[in-house]
């Protein structure tokens, strides 16, 4: 039968039949939409990210936790109209399972503490790193993908919790070259909120509703704002007055407006007397019209912004009582935040603040001669039984070649095997910042 003549053509012969590895088709070589790849240089930056995110989280006490990216789909759904139930990365899976890759972390730290349940002594202070999901319509050409830090307060219902939280952000902060003049944080309490519906005898149910609707002032007109409030059964009155509280951007005015005996005044003034001994005064502000876009939270609120408003928010979170409970678990405060790994590397760059991460080796070990390979290989051994890094040269290499590679990994030392020494036991060494060149015998390299 005529062979396929392709098969014929390319191996210019009727060898044996093409193997399943056949390229039939070119794949696409670039990630799925709206998700990255890290190559070396983009994950040495994100490395140095995350490292901070650690370093800072255990700075203060927390314990790093971990979760499937997989998720069931029900530990995502609420019903009052947020962004992230709108574009749930869930599918159904091969067992007819209703699956979702997790949007957030919270629901998941939730979960595992509950089914901790009596087994861990509160309080609980943990911290997670992962990446999360949204399925958006690449309309928007918005990733689909981003990291988040996470750090979490279990079982404290006093401010006390998120006075800390706030303070672990301006370590964070600090420790990259952020100012209280680059970002500060916008912090209220959605008992502002809660007060006022009650003012209003609006049913409590409708309480995450109303704050999601809220987190959407200056991102879509005032008047679409009222219509949606209206929608959700607030009478004309209450719009009014919920929007001019909101407007209220100091504490004493709102006490004014509401009187002293509202506990989300007590709550705010203990957080701002607590910052003032933390030392991050600076940092914050009262901004009544922060409520954040996620049901859950049910008191102080706060997000990282930057002064000269041109990004999105850096980081937020707040204080959500409830959720334990809506998963079926007792009733335990818990509060914390996300922080996520694109609109602060954006930050650093707009304030030239990227770090230099460039690759470093310690050594670069190659043999001069064809038979020395083996040679090459026992001294990288020696050097890496006592933690040195090597990179092994592995085919025979002019010498040229070798400095430019040395050059491009940034190895501190180049370790040379060659006939005459390597005949003495000793290996040419030459530090390559200074150009100091001399030998040395292999039992004494370290
Ligand atoms: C600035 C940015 O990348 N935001 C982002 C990107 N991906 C996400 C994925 C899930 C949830 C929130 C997300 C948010």
């Amino acid at each position: 039968a005529e062979l396929d003549d392709t098969r014929a053509g390319r191996s210019g012969s009727l060898a044996s039949p093409p193997s399943q590895l056949d390229v039939t088709q070119k794949i696409d070589v670039n990630p799925p939409k709206g998700t990255r790849d890290f190559p070396p240089e983009e994950m040495r930056l994100r490395n140095w990210l995350f490292q901070n995110f650690r370093e800072v989280s255990q700075l203060y006490g927390f314990e790093e936790v971990d979760f499937p990216v997989l998720e069931s789909e029900a530990l995502f759904i609420r019903k009052a109209g947020e962004e992230i139930r709108d574009q749930l990365y869930c599918f159904e899976d091969r067992g007819n399972r209703r699956v979702a890759l997790r949007p957030e972390l919270t629901p998941s730290l939730a979960r595992l503490v509950i089914q901790k349940g009596k087994s861990v002594a509160l309080p609980l202070k943990w911290f997670a790193i992962g990446q999360c999901w949204r399925y958006e319509r690449m309309t928007r050409g918005r990733r689909r993908e981003h990291y988040q830090w996470n750090m979490d307060i279990i079982g404290v219902p006093n401010v006390t919790a998120e006075a800390e939280l706030i303070s672990s952000i301006v370590t964070f902060f600090k420790r990259i070259g952020i100012t209280a003049s680059d970002v500060g944080f916008k912090v209220s309490s959605r008992k502002v909120l809660q007060e006022v519906l009650r003012r209003y005898s609006i049913p409590e149910n409708l309480f995450g509703r109303v704050c999601v609707i809220i987190d959407k002032l200056e991102k879509i007109p005032i008047e679409d704002i009222k219509k949606e409030l209206r929608n959700a059964e607030l009478s004309e009155e209450a719009v009014e007055e919920l929007l001019q509280i909101l407007s209220v951007k100091s504490l004493t005015k709102l006490e004014e407006k509401l009187g002293a005996s509202v506990e989300a005044l007590a709550d705010l003034k203990q957080l701002f007397l607590l910052a003032e001994k933390y030392g991050y005064s600076e940092w914050i502000q009262f901004d009544a019209s922060i409520v954040r876009g996620l049901a859950y939270y049910t008191g102080i609120v706060f997000e990282g912004f930057d002064r000269e408003g041109k990004l999105r928010a850096i980081c937020g979170g707040g204080r959500y009582d409830r959720l334990l409970s809506t998963f079926g678990g007792d009733d335990i405060p818990a509060c914390g935040f996300g922080f996520g790994d694109a609109v602060i590397i954006e930050l650093l760059k707009e304030r030239g603040l990227l770090p230099e991460v460039s690759p470093q080796v310690e050594n670069i070990v190659c043999s001069l001669d064809q038979d020395l390979q083996g040679a090459a290989s026992l001294v990288a051994a020696r050097l890496r039984d006592k933690g040195q890094s090597v990179d092994l040269v592995l085919e025979s290499k002019p010498l040229k070649w070798v400095f430019k590679r040395a050059a491009k990994i940034n190895a501190q030392r180049l370790i040379l095997v060659g006939m005459s020494e390597w005949q003495k036991g000793m290996v040419g060494v030459k530090i390559l910042s200074s150009g100091e060149q001399y030998e040395i015998k292999v039992d004494d390299l370290e």
